[in-house]
């Protein structure tokens, strides 16, 4: 494979403190490697107890007088970070691609422009986020909107710049201070953001990056010091997290994973059906939370719809991902490798029919070609567990009733969608699915301003527009009496 030549990925230093880069080798050695070559491209420390108190520390000092900054002011620091982001659009995007091995035609327009548009959204609505009045007769009430305090972020692997604005932006826009930790697997990225911030004037404490992997995830979420936790992460993960950070009730989010289902029905445009279906499994590898990994195809365009799909799917360009004709990335982990490889055998073991695809590219890195599979089954282990990597399952239902009920019949709720060229049956439809984030005619579409989340396992709470204020503050009433006082006595 033809390599472009590779900027030095090397932070200088592990972790993002009170405005400047801290080290401590005394923390666990973590290896950064690119996932398209296999080779380690730098490496941090995984934080030190010392290391996280000086960030909870600092994030504590600086947070008292960034809650009394005129919001308006807190919302101007974050539009420049966001202007920053954008001019620095090429440069973050090579190093996301390094960080991922996803490719640069996809960084380039997904992350940091969305962590970009997160803090331009957040920035702008900065100084509206106000309180109430409450009329009561001749007394009255009001609400003031009031921060939290101290936030954790813990984020994936996948999008770790998007995940990192998406938390930092409403976090800091409603007055609190953050200490995020990226994943373990993608450390590099988040440590930009933290400089950026600085650079656009954000008082030092507010945003403070510390690594490492579920130990020092661990340490943040029971940490006293912290009053909310947000994390971007697997259900497993979720649900040690929520419960740890119960025990303190300390407010979450859960942004976790899904087993989407897309229904296309016989009347959908079959290119848009199968475009979507493409986005929804085969984009950043198939490492997508909101993936529509369950395709259920009404029976009579099935055939059709499988045929149309391995056809496109021959023109995936899988190549160097610093190379911007790149469409197709590796996966971006040995570990998510194998348990993608694991999931194929059992595929074929219980009796789905592979298409094309799936198969093990001979070259350094994690390359693993697009599957498409057909004759999937509700009961075969890929239409039930998240796979997260690129493997598109087609299952065929009758009508929508039976759709509806088979897409539902999972433990998740992150996302569905519908294709269909009657408009009545898409709302009909997306009406009865229990998800959190669906799509009409289009799949995976992320927009700053429409919050995302999802409900059952797959979440609580929501990220990006006016919800996630919601969040991030809690409100304060104060009742005021006009009048005496009556006391019984
Ligand atoms: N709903 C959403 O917005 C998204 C969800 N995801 C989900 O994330 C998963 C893939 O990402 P991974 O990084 O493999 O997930 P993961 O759950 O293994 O790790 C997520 C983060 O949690 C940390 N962590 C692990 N154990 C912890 C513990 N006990 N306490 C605190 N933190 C801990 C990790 O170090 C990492 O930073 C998939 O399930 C995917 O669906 C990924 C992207 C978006």
């Amino acid at each position: 494979m033809r390599q472009t030549n590779r900027p030095d990925a090397r932070p200088r230093a592990s972790h993002f403190i009170d405005g400047v880069y801290v080290e401590d080798d005394a923390g666990e050695t973590i290896d950064v490697i690119y996932p398209a070559t296999g080779e380690v491209i730098a490496t941090v420390h995984a934080a030190t107890q010392a290391v996280i108190d000086r960030a909870f520390e600092s994030a504590r000092a600086a947070q008292a007088a960034w809650a009394a900054t005129p919001p308006r002011e807190r919302g101007r620091v974050l539009t420049r970070a966001a202007q920053i982001l954008r001019e620095r659009n090429r440069e973050m995007s090579i190093l996301e691609t390094m960080d991922t091995g996803k490719p640069l035609q996809e960084t380039l327009v997904a992350d940091a422009t969305s962590g970009a548009d997160a803090l331009e959204y957040f920035g702008g609505i900065a100084a509206g986020l106000t309180g109430e009045h409450i009329p009561l007769g001749e007394d009255w009430a009001y609400t003031i909107r009031e921060p939290l305090g101290v936030c954790v972020g813990i984020g994936a692997w996948n999008y770790p710049t998007q995940i990192a604005c998406w938390k930092a932006a409403p976090a800091l826009a409603c007055g609190n201070a953050m200490v995020f930790k990226p994943s373990e697997t993608t450390p590099l990225c988040t440590l930009k953001v933290a400089e950026i911030l600085i650079e656009a004037g954000l008082p030092a404490g507010l945003f403070n990056v510390v690594q490492g992997a579920g130990a020092v995830g661990g340490a943040l979420t029971t940490d006293p010091r912290a009053d909310k936790v947000s994390l971007t992460g697997s259900v497993p993960t979720g649900r040690k997290v929520y419960s740890a950070a119960a025990e303190s009730m300390k407010h979450v989010t859960m942004e976790l994973g899904g087993k989407s289902p897309m229904l296309v029905f016989d009347d959908a445009d079959l290119e848009d059906a199968v475009g979507g279906a493409i986005l929804g499994n085969f984009y950043s590898s198939g490492q997508i939370c909101t993936n529509g990994t369950r395709v259920f195809v009404q029976k009579g365009l099935r055939a059709r719809f499988v045929e149309r799909m391995a056809e496109r799917m021959r023109d995936a360009v899988i190549g160097d991902p610093l190379d911007e004709a790149t469409n197709f990335g590796p996966l971006v982990s040995a570990r998510q490798m194998e348990i993608v490889e694991r999931y194929l055998k059992i595929a074929e073991d219980e009796g789905a029919r592979r298409v094309v695809g799936g198969e093990r590219l001979d070259r350094p890195g994690y390359w693993l070609t697009p599957a498409l599979f057909d004759g999937v089954t509700d009961d075969m282990t890929m239409a039930r567990e998240e796979i997260f990597g690129p493997v598109l399952s087609v299952l065929e239902f009758d009508d929508e009733d039976e759709g509806i009920a088979r897409a539902n019949a999972t433990e998740f709720g992150l996302s569905a969608g519908v294709f269909t060229r009657d408009i009545g049956r898409a709302h009909r439809v997306i009406g009865r699915l229990r998800a959190g984030t669906c799509f009409i005619n289009s799949y995976n579409d992320a927009p700053v301003e429409m919050p995302f989340g999802g409900v059952k396992m797959s979440g609580i709470g929501r990220e990006n527009a006016k919800a996630a204020i919601e969040h991030y503050s809690q409100v304060k009433s104060v009742y005021v009496r006009m009048g005496r006082v009556e006391a019984p006595f």
